[in-house]
Formats: C-alpha cells, sequence, structure tokens
C-alpha cells in the first residue's frame, strides 16, 4: 500500500482523518521524518551496538533509507558514530548495552535526570547506555536541545541517543522505561479529568510496551497520579509482568528520611527502614511505626508521639505543595535522584535488614491490602533488578487507619479510570481530600 500521499498532509495526522494502523503507521513515517532533520552528514562506523561487534566499514547511507530500514534505531548528532567496544583496551571489559528510554524528555525532571543516568550514577562504570527520549511534537525541539547538551557532555559511557515522538518506535527493545511525561494538573482541571488526560497517555504507552520493548522491561511512572498511571500502564501490557511496573514513591521517602533525621539531630544515613505506604498523595503513610533511627525504632529516639503522628506526616504529605510555592513548580532535582535511587536499589543488593519504598502491584501482597491496585509498600531486591516484599513488618491501628485511607483512595481512583483498563464504565467518586502532593 502507497501511503506517501496522505503522509504530507500534517493535519491528516492529527486531525484523525489517517485510522487505525494507516494513523499509526503514518504517524511513525512522520516521527521518523521528524528525527531526521537534526541529524547531520557523518562518515558512519557500523557497529551493531548491542552485540557490540563492527559490521563493516563507513556506508554512505542516505537518512530516508536508513530510517525506512531501521525505525527504531534512529540517532541524534555525534551518536550516530559507534565504536567497537571490544576494540578499545579501556571499554572491552564493559557490559552489554542497557537502553533506557525517558519519556517527558524534554521537562524538568528529566533535564536532571538524563545527565545522571549518562554519567553512571545508576548502573556504574562498566556499563554503556543507550537514552532514548521520547516527547511529542509540542516539545521535539526542545528535545533536539537536550540531545545537544548531551552530546556536548562527553559522558564515555553514553553510547547511543535517539529522539523521537512515537512511543513504538522510542520504546524498541527497552530494558528501562522512566515514564515522567504527563500534564500538570492546572487552575480549573479536575483531578477526574486529570486521571483521563493522563491515563490516556499511559493507555498509550502501556500498548507501546507490550509491543516493543525488552520483555523483562522495568517500567518506573513518575507522571502523576503515578500509582494509578502505573496501573493502567501495566493493564495495556498484558504480555509483560505487572510485577515489573513501579509507581516513584521514593521521592516521598527521602523526604520522610530528611524529617526525621532532622528531628533526631542525626544525619539522613542513620535514618533506615523507611516505607511509604500506599498512593503518592497527600493520603501516603511514612511508616514511623517500623523505621529506625541508628538501628534503634523511631519511636525509642523521638519520645514526641504527637509530632510523629501530626506534625511528622503531614509534613512527609504536603512537602511537595509547600516546594512548588518556594519555587513556582513541582520538585524537579530531587525527584531525579529520587528515580537514580529507585533505580539503583532494583540494581544493587539491598543492605542487610534494610528496605525501600516503590509503588508495585498489589496482587499476593502478604499484608491485606486489596488486590489489583499500585500500593507504595517496603521491598528488597537481590540487585538483578527484581524485588520481593518484606514480610516482617509490626502495624498496629494507627498505621492500619491510615493505609486504609490511602487505600480507599486508590480504589476510587481506579474505578474512574475503568475504561482505560478494559473494566468498563468509569464511575468517578473520588474521596473530597484527594490530592496530590504538589496540591494545597
Ligand atoms: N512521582 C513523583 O514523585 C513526582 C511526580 N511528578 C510528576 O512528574 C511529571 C513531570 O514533571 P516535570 O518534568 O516537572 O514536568 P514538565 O512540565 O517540566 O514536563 C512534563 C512533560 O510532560 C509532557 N506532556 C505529556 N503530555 C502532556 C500534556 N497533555 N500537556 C503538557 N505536557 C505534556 C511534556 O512533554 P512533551 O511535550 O514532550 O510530551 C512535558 O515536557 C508531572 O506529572 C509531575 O506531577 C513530579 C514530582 C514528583
Ligand atoms: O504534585 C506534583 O506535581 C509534585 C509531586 O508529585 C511531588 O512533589 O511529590
Amino acid at each position: 500500500m502507497d501511503l506517501s500521499s496522505s503522509l504530507a498532509t500534517p493535519q491528516a495526522l492529527r486531525g484523525g482523518s489517517l485510522t487505525g494502523p494507516l494513523a499509526a503507521h503514518a504517524a511513525r513515517r512522520r516521527s521518523v521524518q521528524l528525527l531526521l532533520r537534526p541529524r547531520r552528514p557523518t562518515a558512519r562506523c557500523s557497529v551493531d551496538a548491542a552485540k557490540q561487534q563492527v559490521q563493516g566499514p563507513p556506508a554512505a547511507v542516505t537518512a530516508e533509507a536508513e530510517a525506512e530500514a531501521a525505525p527504531g534505531k534512529e540517532c541524534f548528532g555525534v551518536f550516530c558514530t559507534t565504536y567497537d567496544l571490544k576494540a578499545d583496551e579501556k571499554t572491552r571489559s564493559w557490559k552489554k548495552l542497557v537502553n533506557v528510554a525517558v519519556s517527558g524528555a524534554a521537562g524538568m525532571i528529566s533535564n536532571h535526570l538524563l545527565f545522571k543516568l549518562a554519567s553512571g550514577e545508576v548502573f556504574g562504570q562498566d556499563q554503556p547506555i543507550a537514552l532514548k527520549l521520547l516527547g511529542s511534537e509540542r516539545s521535539l525541539q526542545a528535545l533536539e536541545g537536550v540531545a545537544m547538551e548531551l552530546e556536548d557532555s562527553l559522558y564515555p559511557l553514553l553510547r547511543e541517543v535517539s529522539i523521537g515522538i512515537d512511543p513504538y518506535v522510542v520504546f524498541e527493545d527497552a530494558d528501562w522505561a522512566l515514564l515522567i511525561g504527563a500534564k500538570p494538573r492546572g487552575p480549573g482541571v479536575e483531578r477526574a479529568a486529570l486521571l483521563d488526560i493522563n491515563g490516556q497517555i499511559f493507555a498509550e504507552q502501556g500498548k507501546a510496551l507490550n509491543a516493543v520493548a525488552s520483555r523483562n522491561v522495568k517500567v518506573i511512572v513518575v507522571g502523576n497520579p503515578c500509582n494509578t498511571n502505573a496501573l493502567i500502564c501495566l493493564k495495556n501490557a498484558p504480555n509483560l509482568q505487572a510485577k515489573n511496573f513501579h509507581a516513584l514513591t521514593r521521592l516521598d521517602e527521602n523526604r520522610a528520611k530528611c524529617q526525621l533525621a532532622l528531628k533526631a539531630g542525626v544525619f539522613y544515613d542513620k535514618v533506615s527502614n523507611m516505607t511509604i505506604w500506599g498512593n503518592h498523595s497527600t493520603t501516603q503513610v511514612p511508616d514511623f511505626l517500623n523505621a529506625k533511627i541508628d538501628g534503634k525504632p523511631v519511636k525509642e529516639v523521638i519520645k514526641d508521639t504527637k509530632w510523629l503522628e501530626e506534625d511528622f506526616t503531614v509534613t512527609v504529605q504536603k512537602r511537595g505543595g509547600v516546594l512548588i510555592q518556594k519555587w513556582g513548580r513541582s520538585s524537579a532535582a530531587s525527584t531525579a535522584v529520587s528515580i537514580v535511587d529507585a533505580m539503583r536499589s532494583l540494581v544493587t543488593p539491598t543492605p542487610e535488614g534494610d528496605w525501600f519504598s516503590t509503588g508495585v502491584y498489589t496482587t499476593g501482597n502478604p499484608y491485606g491490602i486489596a488486590e489489583d491496585i499500585v500500593f507504595s509498600m517496603p521491598c528488597r531486591s537481590k540487585g538483578d533488578g527484581d524485588y520481593e516484599l518484606v514480610k516482617d513488618v509490626v502495624m498496629d491501628d494507627f498505621l492500619w487507619g491510615r493505609i486504609k485511607k490511602s487505600e480507599v483512595e486508590l480504589i476510587a481512583e481506579k474505578r474512574c479510570v475503568a475504561h482505560l483498563t478494559g473494566e468498563g464504565n468509569a464511575f468517578c467518586d473520588l474521596p473530597g481530600d484527594t490530592m496530590l502532593p504538589g496540591e494545597m
């Protein structure tokens, strides 16, 4: 079928005059064309980076022909030139390239995160990395700017950068997918409307991951409301393991550790076993019952129960909102740090006796939390990318009561997005106090 005539009209792509596979193909063609704009002619040493073997001498390949042949392998600028890592003494012992896809790649959080990833902070100094950046037509030019800054940073481990606007192209063979892009909640936007708008994004991206990502891809959803977006994403990716989908609550864990350290007058590294239970929202539950300071239960070190139950909990729940008031925008640098922490916790063995928090699929959980939602819970990892839930935590009525409130909120959010999870008609009756951490 010759699609070229309909491809020429951008409004045909945006306005929906093409439908189904035709529209999808046309959109992909357009994304490829957009991808080609920034490339400069380059003598190309053609290396299959995944196998890290030289495949042949430089060949003159037209960008268009190359895009047709391998639409998922688009590169940016200097990253179009790759080398045989096994031929170089310094890089011979490096691991196989890891593919990390990032959505919202031109946004504030990504602007910090991408440089941390490229520096080796997450995977170590022997792990070459390919960054696959997902934007939109709105952000494509900014994405080119991001790629240029990555070029100019001369990171030894950063071997490939590609940019695109089609998740089916960008997520191809992704080992990690960091889903950050989402519409921010503006004035007058109802929570239910936000759930629907962002839910559509995560439904589409779930389908794309299901179709083209590595079968073992680890997905971290950051875009809010991240727990329910993660649920939507995993429901749209039935061929991937639900266990591999996470909602980012590590920022909340870090905020809670900071507050406990401040109150106890110790440095942050003395605080361990910090669980955030529940939703990344103002119903989240920072667990001071199981957390430790210098190896001792928090309640033995901080005797002020009123502070723990009221001030500490509310401070952590609303930290994002206070920060927005100061900065005029939501946490970006500390969120990027917490994404790095979350990834590192999955690729590094958890220290003996400790754990970390992440929002994961509840089915089969040992705590009695409702099944089939994404809920933040305490986890440990052997460092293989996988994790297990920690079983030996204690509960009291205060902790359980708060956990139930966050559970009720997530079940209500799930009802609101039933149309996106394949579970029938949506019915939205969100509790009145449902808010993102950034909302006051
Ligand atoms: N879980 C957590 O702990 C935290 C989560 N967050 C959340 O992370 C997300 C990203 O934050 P941040 O990077 O600061 O945000 P930015 O506004 O800087 O970037 C977000 C990106 O989302 C993309 N996007 C996708 N769909 C839309 C849309 N419909 N309207 C507007 N933009 C859209 C845009 O990129 P493009 O045009 O390329 O699509 C934009 O660049 C937000 O949802 C925020 O609430 C923030 C802090 C903590
Ligand atoms: O509400 C927001 O957009 C910001 C957010 O998640 C946080 O700071 O925890």
